[in-house]
């Protein structure tokens, strides 16, 4: 059966969804309240930098299966399906999570759907939140039928095309039979493709995904807290990851020790998580989520502790190299990105900071725009008293140290990835340090 597919919000989610759902032959609309947007999108053009998204997205707008609006009439009069995608972020000054966008999606839609609809919530929200929407959507009294289901998403940016055409698992949070059968129809080049489903209630879908983003800010925390120990006995937190994860029950994914996780979804899933349990009471089962935020936010510190340590502890007349500003490689995304965040505090002691990513320059120069920015690696380390190695784009890993070295003033580097060679920058000259591996 062939249905006609909303998605409310084109942000990083919404954007790369949209597309995906076009290409599994459905006839899809965007809908953003940003008029920018929606006309860079309905010209083939990405707003933001995530691989394979803009040829895939270019392809079915021009065929005219995909485009996109402003306009919630257009959206309740096209769509059968409607997914929400808008965002969730941390609110002001609080842990708990933002929902206003979600609300107003919701007031917005629901009033003018005249054809029988199911909405299928995507964004990530608190534990109860499908549930409280059901309701408002009973009180709102469309005059056709509207069911909710819940279906969190589980892309990783960077790799967001593939996660979504071939998720390593869907999740429906639903309450009949006729949602679980038409998610069942919606995604069945998925499922044929060999996704594995799960069909539960709203509150174990909503669960399922804050519960696997803590999973692996946990794992990071984990072995990031290993590397404070390494750090104090002089072990190395790379061999011992690498030794942890051969045990399949650990697995090696998510250990890599280094600067900590950033981005616009683990910390802020996690800090939702437990203002949410406090709500319900049960804070006390996500304590242990304190400390994993408390260790990754020590990791900032750590790298600028390192530095000031290899600068003798004098900022005034030193210059930094930064390389990196996204929050991780293969993304333009920057929200709390950990590069940025040790960029502005070493840039407050008053030392020069230098700044160069391959694609998160536009960003970065918006939110932080008293640092500078460099042209290339060369035009960044341009001497520098120290390069430190923040986000581990290929780009980075590729550089020859041999040749950099020329081109700073001393030949420091702190490796806050883990991830660059460090007998190849040692036999090059270089003062090399990691983290958790000295
Ligand atoms: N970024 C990612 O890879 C993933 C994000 N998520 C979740 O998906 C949600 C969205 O995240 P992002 O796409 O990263 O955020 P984003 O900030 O990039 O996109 C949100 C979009 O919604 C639009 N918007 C806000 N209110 C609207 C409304 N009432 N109607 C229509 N559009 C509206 C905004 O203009 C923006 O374009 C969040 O809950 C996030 O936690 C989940 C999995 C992956
Ligand atoms: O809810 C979301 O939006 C998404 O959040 C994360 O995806 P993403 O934020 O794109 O990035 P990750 O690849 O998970 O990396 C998150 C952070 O952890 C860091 N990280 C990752 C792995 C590791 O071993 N060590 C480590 O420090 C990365 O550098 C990055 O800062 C989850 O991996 C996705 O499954 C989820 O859908």
């Amino acid at each position: 059966m062939s249905y006609r597919i909303t998605v409310l919000g084109t942000g990083y989610l919404g954007a790369t969804h949209a597309a995906c759902m076009a290409e599994l032959g459905y006839e899809v609309l965007g809908v953003d309240l940003e008029p920018a947007k929606v006309a860079s999108l309905n010209e083939g053009h990405v707003p933001f930098f995530e691989p394979e998204l803009e040829p895939l997205l270019r392809k079915h707008v021009e065929s005219g299966r995909l485009r996109f609006t402003t306009s919630y009439e257009e959206a309740a009069e096209f769509g059968d399906v409607h997914f929400l995608c808008v965002g969730t972020p941390q609110r002001d000054g609080e842990y708990a999570a933002d929902m206003s966008y979600v609300d107003s999606a919701v007031e917005s839609l629901v009033p003018l759907l005249t054809r029988p609809a199911l909405i299928v919530g995507k964004s990530t929200v608190p534990v109860g939140t499908a549930s409280r929407l059901s309701d408002r959507i009973a009180e709102l009294a469309p005059p056709v039928s509207v069911e909710l289901a819940w279906s969190p998403e589980f892309t990783r940016e960077g790799l967001a095309v593939e996660d979504t055409l071939r998720p390593n698992r869907l999740v429906f949070g639903v309450r009949s039979e006729y949602a679980e059968k038409l998610l069942r129809e919606v995604f069945a080049p998925v499922i044929d493709a060999g996704s594995p489903v799960v069909v539960c209630d709203y509150a174990t879908a909503e669960l399922v995904k804050v519960g696997a983003n803590s999973f692996l800010a946990t794992k990071i925390s984990y072995i990031n807290a290993m590397a404070e120990l390494c750090d104090t006995t002089g072990a190395d937190v790379t061999l011992l990851a690498d030794a942890l994860g051969h045990d399949d029950r650990i697995g090696r994914q998510f250990l890599n020790a280094g600067l900590g996780y950033g981005g616009g979804c683990l910390p802020k899933d996690l800090r939702a998580f437990m203002a949410r349990a406090g709500e319900l009471g049960a804070e006390e089962a996500l304590t242990f989520l304190r400390e994993v935020d408390a260790i990754n936010m020590r990791r900032r510190q750590k790298v600028v502790d390192v530095t000031a340590d290899v600068l003798g502890n004098q900022w005034i007349g030193k210059r930094v190299a930064v390389l990196g500003a996204a929050f991780k490689p293969n993304t333009d995304d920057i929200r709390d990105s950990p590069a940025l965040n040790v960029a502005g505090r070493i840039h407050l002691h008053g030392a020069a900071v230098s700044v160069y990513d391959p694609k998160a320059m536009h960003n970065a120069r918006r939110s932080f725009p008293t640092l500078r920015y460099a042209e290339s690696v060369m035009d960044a380390c341009q001497g520098a008293h120290v390069v430190l190695h923040l986000t581990a784009w290929q780009e980075f890993r590729e550089l020859d140290p041999a040749v950099l070295a020329k081109t700073v003033a001393t030949p420091n580097v702190i490796d806050g990835q883990n991830c660059l060679d460090r007998p190849t920058w040692r036999r090059a000259g270089w003062r090399y340090r990691g983290l958790g591996r000295s």
